[in-house]
């Protein structure tokens, strides 16, 4: 067979090797390989700069762009064709000549108690110790409980888990699909609703990124395109955007879709949770980008700037 023809049917996948970058990778090869019979699609495993830091925390080794440079030179160079990325994860603007040309159906986007001890946060004692790097879900748990502890906790999900089974954290936060997707779900104690605690932009989502000209590429991804998560992500992402929400920072998204009508709620706290401003935006779900600035521009008005400004070292 000819090279070309070759080329053809193949659709190389540029994966980072963590348990659930494969697993996303792998859900992609799978649906890729049902809708189109004939293709065969190749994982491209590879190590990022981010992976090689693991245990050094986020906001020293700068930030989530880390995990996906490598993937993205791979498209560039034509080494690979796509990347699988958790919508969280991805960084709001892309190099040139790439983009995110797809969103697949959402998992539950919900943060999970995780522990071997208790039921719930409620049930936590006092001066308990919950495991979590992410800023927003230390924001919000503190505000629940002033009296918890919250200790740093980095690595894979299995590290984590390993971390909470020797003892160190009375529970730990993950998100929910994460555990469901590695079949961990008997881990979780119980869910925290997002009235409890709004998820990060995009958790739950898996986005799908390509070169912008590979119109044979975009052709045969098109099928796993979501159109209602879609919505609901960019949305999200539009208010992260418009608060230049980085990498780590206390903010939490969550987008409902009811009908033609989307539910934006937002908030922006800081790391300690004694200060929280929440909003809320409805509208159509064709103006979901719209609505996620418009929620961005009411936190705004509240006084977000100055939190944010205080949390990235700016005040
Ligand atoms: N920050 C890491 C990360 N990025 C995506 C997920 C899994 C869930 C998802 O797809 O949003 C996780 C683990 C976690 O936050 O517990």
């Amino acid at each position: 067979m000819e090279a070309f023809h070759m080329s053809q049917h193949l659709i190389r996948i540029a994966t980072r090797k963590s348990p659930l970058a494969l697993w996303q990778a792998e859900f992609v090869k799978a649906e890729l390989e049902r809708i189109h019979p004939g293709l065969s699609v190749e994982l491209v495993p590879m190590t990022t700069k981010g992976d090689v830091l693991l245990d050094t925390p986020l906001a020293k080794v700068g930030g989530k762009g880390l995990f996906v440079k490598e993937l993205e030179v791979a498209m560039l160079e034509d080494r690979a064709d796509i990347a699988v990325h958790s919508m969280k994860d991805v960084p709001v603007d892309f190099p040139e000549g790439l983009g995110l040309e797809i969103i697949c159906e959402r998992e539950d986007p919900r943060d999970a108690f995780v522990s071997n001890n208790f039921a719930n946060l409620a049930e936590l004692p006092k001066g308990a110790v919950v495991g979590t790097s992410s800023l927003r879900r230390q924001c919000q748990i503190r505000a629940m409980r002033p009296d918890l502890i919250i200790k740093d906790l980095r690595g894979n999900v299995g590290t984590r888990l390993a971390k909470l089974d020797s003892g160190d954290y009375d529970a730990i936060i993950l998100a929910a699909a994460g555990l469901i997707r590695l079949k961990l779900i008997s881990r979780i104690a119980s869910y925290i609703s997002p009235e409890e605690s709004l998820p990060a932009n995009g958790q739950g989502a898996v986005g799908i990124e390509c070169r912008t000209d590979d119109a044979r590429v975009k052709a045969l991804l098109a099928p796993l395109e979501h159109l209602e998560t879609r919505y609901r992500v960019i949305a999200e992402r539009a208010m992260n955007t418009r608060l230049e929400g980085g990498c780590q920072v206390p903010i939490g998204a969550y987008a409902e879709i009811e009908g033609d009508e989307l539910t934006l709620r937002g908030l922006v706290g800081n790391p300690d949770g004694s200060q929280i401003i929440t909003g809320q935006v409805k509208g159509l779900k064709s103006e979901a980008s719209q609505l996620g600035e418009q929620l961005a521009e009411i936190l705004l008005a509240q006084g977000a700037k100055t939190i944010l400004d205080a949390v990235y070292g700016k005040a």
